[in-house]
């Protein structure tokens, strides 16, 4: 670590920052005061060793590693009293205050730019839950600088000490922390308890602490042989440079998950939040660093997304991009990373998961009441805000009957309303964009210009208030019809059926419907229909369900992503996604000198 004197030399030249310009020379000076202390500190140390030397005297090995267990909220409860407590003190902090005030901060400090946007409540959208401060370009620009500029010290910390700073961060999340961060991802985001419960306290703890568990199985992943008077080694490096992470509204954990795996691995990062999940995406960062992150390995840089990347990507250094969101998006900053190639010092990594059109396909042979129910779940939970929300079903005809009554049947006890009255199942989608989007999907089907094509149930919609849109079915004789192919990212879900013979042909219509292949479920009984199924939607779905809803994977037990245009499928939530933030370097160290240069064969 930096001495205490170097440390507030640079902590005194970022606090000072205003505009950039002034705020680069500051940097500079001060980045020298700092060096020159941590230089004095170093020669001043008795025996000549820089406290940076850690020795490693032993190998450490980490807590077992679980899923946080979820509360149930259940009336009476002591978490549901702590929840409505943690809901109740932010409504009167914002009624006293007005907005949470969110700055841009790089280094620890906080930066107010003054260029002020905000984050509204989606099913009360009159209410403005956060007001934050957009990163310029030079203030982007300082961010990528002064994170460069930690890197080295933050890599050379010991892995077990990394470690302990997420699995800390966990643990205050799972306690301290839970019910405020869960009550902004239900103001901000418009969550019901039940899905913040899932999202920010479970999956990001998850996130958290099984990262640290892959991370320690990369590392331990050595050469398995070694020839006679040699050894070999694999070492996991950083990237050389600094990554760039864009994270989504509707997860905080993924959000919490871009930024911390690549720096786990030891690489710095900027973090772009997603304007509608600022309020959660600030709780999460400060979370890290009261759990000990140091200051600027991953600094947070909310702000116009364009400008941001154009910056960044102009970068000599920067080596990768970890990105959740939208496929259209991702596809236009991988075309600017592409286009920028020849300015950069490596191949960047390009890690991105992104849309689906996530399918339940249901056999004859299933339990229609389950398929049925299943559906109304991974449709209409956080109303069909999840990357992998159910939104198109196949069901055979001879189960029709019995699998829509049941839909009716359920759909018509779901309460909607405010996430903050803790009865309602569903709510409203995030904004106005996404709800005129859905809206007008909706709208073409009730005036008849999607040929057959009707709405079975649902369809009502209002924006007078929150963004409210009705758990809807949609029944189309068209399986190519639009909302069958198309994101929607609502609560809406589009049903074909099929005759139930016609198992084979249908499922090959399914799996070549759309671009994306994220989440898939099937439904079935017969054991030959299952493995039918798997095999023939093998390339459809990056999470493939038996028997169960599209939703809901858990880190841990479903390593979660898709491919197609669904994403790279690094799998967020695994080894595989933290292997996309080192470069390995292989160690050969021979023992024996050579005593001659020709080889054997070479003799007469
Ligand atoms: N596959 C997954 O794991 C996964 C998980 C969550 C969400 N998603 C997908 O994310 C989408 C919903 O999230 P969203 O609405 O926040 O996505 P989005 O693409 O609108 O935004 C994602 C991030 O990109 C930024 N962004 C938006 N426009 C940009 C531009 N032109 N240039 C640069 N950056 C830009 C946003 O500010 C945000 O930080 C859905 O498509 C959903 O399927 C996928
Ligand atoms: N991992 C979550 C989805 C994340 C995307 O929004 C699920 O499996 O439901």
């Amino acid at each position: 670590m930096l001495s205490t004197v170097a440390k507030q030399a640079i902590a005194f030249g970022a606090k000072t920052v205003g505009s950039a310009r002034p705020a680069a020379r500051l940097l500079q000076r001060t980045a020298s005061a700092a060096a020159a202390a941590a230089a004095a500190a170093n020669r001043s140390h008795h025996c000549g060793v820089s406290s940076l030397q850690t020795p490693q005297l032993g190998v450490f090995t980490l807590p077992e590693v679980r899923n946080e267990e979820m509360k149930d909220y259940a009336p009476g409860s002591i978490e549901r009293t702590k929840l409505e407590e943690a809901l109740t003190r932010m409504r009167a902090k914002l009624a006293q205050d007005g907005p949470f005030q969110i700055p841009v901060v790089v280094n620890g400090q906080a930066i107010h730019t003054n260029t002020l946007s905000s984050q509204s409540i989606p099913f009360e959208h009159k209410t403005q839950l956060a007001a934050y401060h957009e990163a310029d370009a030079a203030t982007v620009q300082h961010a990528i600088d002064s994170a460069l500029k930690v890197k080295p010290e933050w890599e050379a910390m010991p892995f077990n000490d990394r470690a302990a700073i997420f699995l800390k961060a966990a643990d205050l999340l799972a306690n301290k922390y839970r019910y405020e961060v869960m009550a902004a991802t239900m103001l901000g985001q418009g969550k019901n308890v039940w899905q913040a419960e899932i999202d920010a306290a479970a999956e990001l703890c998850d996130f958290w602490r099984f990262n640290c568990h892959f991370a320690a199985q990369i590392y331990a992943d050595q050469p398995i042989k070694n020839s006679p008077t040699t050894w070999n080694r694999m070492e996991y490096r950083p990237l050389e440079g600094f990554v760039l992470a864009y994270s989504p509204f509707n997860f905080t954990a993924i959000g919490g998950n871009l930024v911390s795996a690549p720096a786990l691995m030891g690489n710095v990062v900027l973090w772009k939040p997603s304007p509608m999940a600022m309020y959660s995406n600030y709780l999460v960062f400060q979370i890290l660093k009261e759990a000990g992150l140091p200051d600027g390995v991953i600094q947070f840089v909310p702000g116009d997304a364009e400008s941001i990347a154009s910056t960044a990507f102009a970068h000599p250094e920067f080596a990768g991009l970890h990105f959740t969101g939208s496929t259209g998006v991702f596809k236009h900053l991988w075309k600017q990373i592409g286009n920028n190639i020849d300015t950069y010092k490596s191949y960047p990594r390009i890690v991105g998961e992104t849309g689906g059109k996530n399918m339940h396909f249901i056999h004859k042979s299933a339990d229609a009441r389950n398929a049925a129910m299943q559906t109304i779940r991974g449709a209409f939970e956080y109303n069909g805000q999840k990357c992998s929300a159910t939104s198109r079903v196949y069901v055979p005809d001879t189960l029709w009957d019995e699998y829509s009554s049941v839909l009716k049947e359920e759909m018509s006890k779901l309460k909607q309303g405010p996430v903050d009255d803790l009865a309602n199942f569903a709510g409203s989608v995030i904004n106005e964009q996404s709800y005129n989007k859905i809206t007008s999907h909706l709208d073409r089907i009730k005036s008849g210009q999607e040929p057959n094509t009707k709405i079975l149930i649902g369809g009502s919609a209002s924006k007078s208030h929150g963004y409210t849109i009705q758990p809807t079915v949609i029944l189309t004789e068209n399986p190519h019809s639009t909302t069958m192919t198309t994101e929607l990212f609502g609560p809406v879900v589009t049903v074909y059926v099929y005759p139930a013979d016609h198992y084979e042909e249908t499922l090959r219509v399914a799996e070549s419907t759309t671009q994306y292949a994220l989440t898939a479920a099937l439904f079935a009984q017969d054991r030959k229909a299952i493995v039918q199924g798997t095999n023939i939607l093998r390339n459809a779905a990056g999470n493939f369900y038996v028997n169960d809803k599209s939703t809901g994977a858990v880190v841990g037990q479903q390593a979660f992503g898709g491919g197609r245009a669904s994403g790279t499928n690094d799998k967020a939530g695994s080894g595989l996604n933290l292997l996309r933030w080192v470069s390995p370097r292989t160690i050969k160290e021979t023992f024996v000198p050579l005593t001659s240069v020709t080889y054997p064969s070479n003799l007469a």
